[in-house]
């Protein structure tokens, strides 16, 4: 049995893939975006549910990142993009003239690759999205700070020292930071890119009970090219080739029973 059978077996085991009555918090329908002449989403329809793990696996180039970048239209930054299609969140296009991007992209958190935690301290890295929302009271900048500190599960590591620079930090916890900060803003969705490619295998594993932990508020997708990583931790599982979704199903089922020859021959090692 492959290590991955294995973790799949032993969720299966701990029923943590209960087949939940789930809503879709977010619904692409016949997306379809090009970087100039290059399409690098075809018709996608994705239904992402509300506090679950949705994993987003596929090879190099598939247009993983490009799909979490579009669910809170950071990809529009890139001049070239054209989109069509719809991205409904809580049954409202995202691309509509009427959505007020700031508070999307607060309702839509993102993680990415790389802990990229601002040359300041710690206190100040978490206290900035409030900020910008107009929040300037000490008293309720200090709760916030702890609350989200505490739910990234780093305040006992980083209480006696708030006032440092959070570039002090070792790359878990300014990834653990970089999760509070997002917290702090109160979202519904959090987005994660590979956030636990540049750690090491403890950090990863503190990241990944942090997710499990998450999921009880939060909706999260996750692009990983870790299959292992993604089997421990989401709930569904999207296999992104060339720009379309192969397969979209329950983990378990891509897993271990997978429907479309390409996402076996992916899962199983054969290509990407
Ligand atoms: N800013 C950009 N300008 C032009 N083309 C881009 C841009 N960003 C991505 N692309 C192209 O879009 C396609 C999808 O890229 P994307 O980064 O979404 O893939 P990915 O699946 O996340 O890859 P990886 O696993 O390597 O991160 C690729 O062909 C890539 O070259």
């Amino acid at each position: 049995m492959s290590a991955i059978q294995t973790v799949v077996k032993e969720k299966q085991k701990l029923s943590l893939d209960k087949d939940v009555q789930e809503e879709s918090i977010i619904s692409a329908k016949g997306l379809n975006l090009w970087y100039g002449n290059d399409q690098a989403l075809k018709n996608i329809n994705l239904e992402i549910p509300e506090k679950q793990v949705t994993a987003i696996i596929g090879p190099s180039g598939c247009g993983k990142s490009t799909f979490l970048k579009t669910v809170n239209r950071m990809v529009e930054l890139v001049p070239i993009v054209k989109i069509n299609g719809n991205i409904d969140y809580h049954g409202v296009n995202i691309f509509d003239s009427k959505v007020n991007l700031v508070e999307l992209r607060s309702s839509v958190g993102m993680v990415f690759q790389k802990p990229n935690p601002f040359p300041k301290s710690i206190f100040d890295n978490i206290a900035f999205g409030p900020r910008v929302h107009g929040i300037k009271k000490k008293a309720e900048l200090t709760k916030i700070v702890e609350k989200s500190l505490r739910a990234s599960g780093l305040w006992d590591e980083v209480k006696d020292r708030l006032g440092e620079s959070a570039l002090g930090l070792s790359g878990g916890q300014q990834q653990r930071l970089c999760i509070a900060r997002c917290l702090a803003v109160e979202p519904e969705v959090i987005l994660m890119d590979e956030p636990t490619s540049a750690l090491d295998p403890k950090s990863t594993l503190k990241v990944e009970e942090l997710i499990q932990e998450l999921k009880e508020k939060y909706s999260i997708i996750i692009v990983t090219h870790n299959m292992q990583q993604a089997a421990r931790i989401s709930d569904k599982t999207a296999f992104f080739l060339n720009g379309e979704v192969v397969e979209f199903d329950n983990t378990d089922k891509i897993f271990s029973n997978p429907t479309d020859k390409r996402t076996e021959d992916y899962i199983t090692g054969r290509f990407g």
